[in-house]
């Protein structure tokens, strides 16, 4: 399988573009046209360029406006196509992509377009040159892949065939499965993009919001696995037209990219094993058990304020490293490691970022699968030297300078409590069990980064995106979850610094994991505990329990009791939600203490504005200046 991407999906100057793409892994790439014009060198120093970086120029495209045009124009669209022949020579490619055609004056009729095919078949051969023609969703006569297909079969020459992209078909809800009865070796070419579920006008939506398979809500897989059927063999290759990705790192996007393309065809030959594909092997999916641990990077006073937040979380020192200055931290099943060392990630995280959660431990089915299906997907493993009695713990580099370990039991690595810190037992504290959500904050722009890392990497879900009102802007905030709740990631992304998350990442210079959600079975009977041990929650004012009581009915005494407490409340279908949260602490890392009914699916998402107000007003008393 040879994997492809087209430079239109990039920022940069092609020059970038290119270096960007060799990096992430790819074969080769469409060139589009507007950046081959734009760039100052000769057709053959842009073929030599993409050679150099170990580059196929798959195909050119794309040439507009060519089918059903009446005489003089229709003569001119074949120079044209001519000319482009010329250039496709010096480039070194042999495809070129026409898409159908939205000229005003282009005539309708299967055979008319037919007949103009066969004769630029002619032409093209005698040029040793291929034609793929592709139906774009607002084309003005074709604007479905079955119609371009029945113009290719017409057209009946060997070097004109279709090319199929995702969008086209999946955004006019075209059944993929009709794709199916086209013969593989009449496809040319397959490009891919999925796009959010958005109405909007077609010709917009495709220019402006397409994004990486997996990243949106259309079903690729499902394109992809009815193109694979037909017998297709040729390059995979995204063509993306989105706005963030036009100005966002061009690495990151071909690496999310790549990702993208590897998990899509990975699921397709896992959906479809008759076919044999020819599909770099890889663990599928690893199971997701639980949080294993989290573990802070913090030295000096601003560590000793942090054990001082965890003893009032009800947490008991658990054990010290045998070799390291970093200690255990226990509740239940949760794990809190604080690590003073001065050098290796943890160090190097402090020096950039102060004290904030540097390394995720996640609990596994097979901690080895999860880094050969990350490594299979371009991500790097994390290695640092293990000292003497050490174990050597799987981990990978997530986004943003993140580190993830994984545990197993299966290997034994889940004894490395007893081996490297000689904890045992199981404290009860003040009743926090587990771990239930970990909030990331990040820009707006890396937010389908790391949904696709989690979703692609692990069997986890995304839900829909949903606004957060801080009283200085916008937050985005989506959830990514494995089944049963083992792991659920929210996602928040800021658009403005002047948010309470855009202030975090400032103030962080990036820190990923803002506030860690701790359930109880009693939020009430946990909060007087933690009362006893100095916790001071996050007051919240009187006019929230006024709404919470005209929005909901109470059994007497409760509103009281959250009021009193300062607990949050929110319902659904599935039962009751109550949340409480601690004071920020260290660049704005907080905790929060929640108790969910099992059938509760949400995260408080309708109090969010108000904790933001909060927490905003106690920044605002301690005359932290306002930005
Ligand atoms: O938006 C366009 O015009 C356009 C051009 C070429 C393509 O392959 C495509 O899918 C869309
Ligand atoms: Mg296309």
């Amino acid at each position: 399988m040879k994997t492809s991407i087209a430079t239109v999906s990039i920022s940069g100057t092609l020059t970038e573009k290119l270096e960007a793409i060799a990096a992430a892994g790819y074969d080769g790439i469409e060139i589009f046209e507007q950046d081959f014009i734009a760039y100052d060198g000769s057709p053959a120093d842009v073929g030599r360029m993409a050679r150099d970086h170990g580059l196929e120029i798959l195909l050119f495209q794309p040439f507009r406006d060519f089918e059903g045009l009446p005489e003089p124009l229709r003569a001119k669209a074949f120079d044209r196509a001519e000319r482009k022949f010329d250039l496709m020579g010096e480039l070194g490619t042999d495809l070129v992509l026409i898409c159908s055609s939205c000229h005003p004056q282009a005539l309708g009729g299967i055979d008319r377009a037919a007949d103009d095919f066969a004769e630029l078949g002619a032409r093209a051969a005698r040029r040793g040159i291929r034609v793929g023609y592709e139906a774009l969703a607002w084309g003005k006569h074709v604007n479905d892949h079955r119609d371009a297909w029945e113009i290719v079969r017409r057209a009946d020459h060997p070097n004109i065939g279709i090319i199929l992209d995702s969008f086209h078909t999946l955004a006019r809800k075209i059944d993929p499965e009709t794709i199916r009865r086209i013969p593989g070796d009449k496809v040319f070419f397959v490009q891919l993009a999925d796009a959010p579920l958005i109405e909007m006008d077609l010709l917009y939506w495709s220019r402006h919001f397409r994004n990486m398979p997996g990243e949106g809500d259309l079903d690729v897989t499902a394109f992809m696995r009815a193109v694979m059927a037909t017998g297709y063999r040729g390059p995979v290759s995204l063509e993306i037209f989105n706005d963030q990705f036009r100005g966002g790192l061009a690495r990151a996007t071909a690496q999310d990219g790549y990702r993208s393309l590897v998990s899509l065809m990975d699921d397709v030959r896992r959906q479809e094993p008759d076919l044999a594909l020819d599909v770099p092997l890889m663990p599928a999916r690893v199971t997701l058990e639980g949080v294993s641990f989290l573990e802070f990077t913090s030295r000096g006073e601003e560590a000793k304020r942090l054990e001082a937040m965890l003893q009032s979380l009800g947490f008991a020192r658990a054990g010290r490293h045998l070799n390291k200055a970093v200690t255990l931290w226990q509740q239940g099943d949760i794990r809190i490691v604080v690590n003073q060392e001065t050098t290796g990630h943890a160090g190097a995280t402090f020096t950039a970022r102060g004290t904030t959660i540097c390394d995720i431990g996640l609990s596994v089915s097979s901690a080895a699968d999860v880094v050969a299906r990350a490594e299979a997907l371009g991500a790097d493993a994390f290695r640092q030297p293990a000292g003497a009695g050490e174990l050597d713990i799987p981990a990978i580099r997530g986004l943003s300078g993140s580190v993830l370990h994984f545990i197993d039991a299966a290997s034994g690595l889940d004894r490395v409590w007893d081996i490297e810190f000689a904890a045992s037992g199981r404290p009860e504290g003040a009743g926090l069990t587990r771990v239930d959500h970990i909030a990331q904050t990040m820009t707006y722009d890396e937010m389908l980064s790391w949904s696709l890392f989690y979703t692609s990497l692990f069997d986890m879900k995304k839900s829909p995106m949903v606004d957060v009102i801080d009283p200085d802007g916008l937050v985005r905030s989506q959830v990514v979850e494995a089944p049963d709740g083992a792991l659920r990631v929210t996602l928040n992304g800021a658009d403005s610094h002047r948010t309470l998350a855009g202030t975090f990442l400032s103030e962080t210079f990036g820190a990923s994991v803002q506030h860690i959600a701790l359930a109880t079975e009693d939020i009430f009977a946990t909060l007087e505990k933690l009362s006893a041990l100095g916790f001071t929650p996050l007051p919240m004012p009187p006019n929230y329990y006024d709404d919470l009581a005209s929005r909901f009915d109470f059994p007497t005494g409760l509103l009281a009791r959250m009021k009193a407490a300062n607990v949050l409340y929110d319902r659904d279908d599935g039962g009751a939600f109550f949340q409480c949260y601690s004071r920020a602490f260290a660049g704005g890392v907080f905790f929060e203490i929640l108790q969910r009914d099992a059938g509760y699916r949400g995260f408080g998402a309708p109090n969010a504005p108000f904790r933001i107000a909060a927490q905003k007003r106690l920044l605002r008393a301690k005359g932290v200046p306002e930005r």
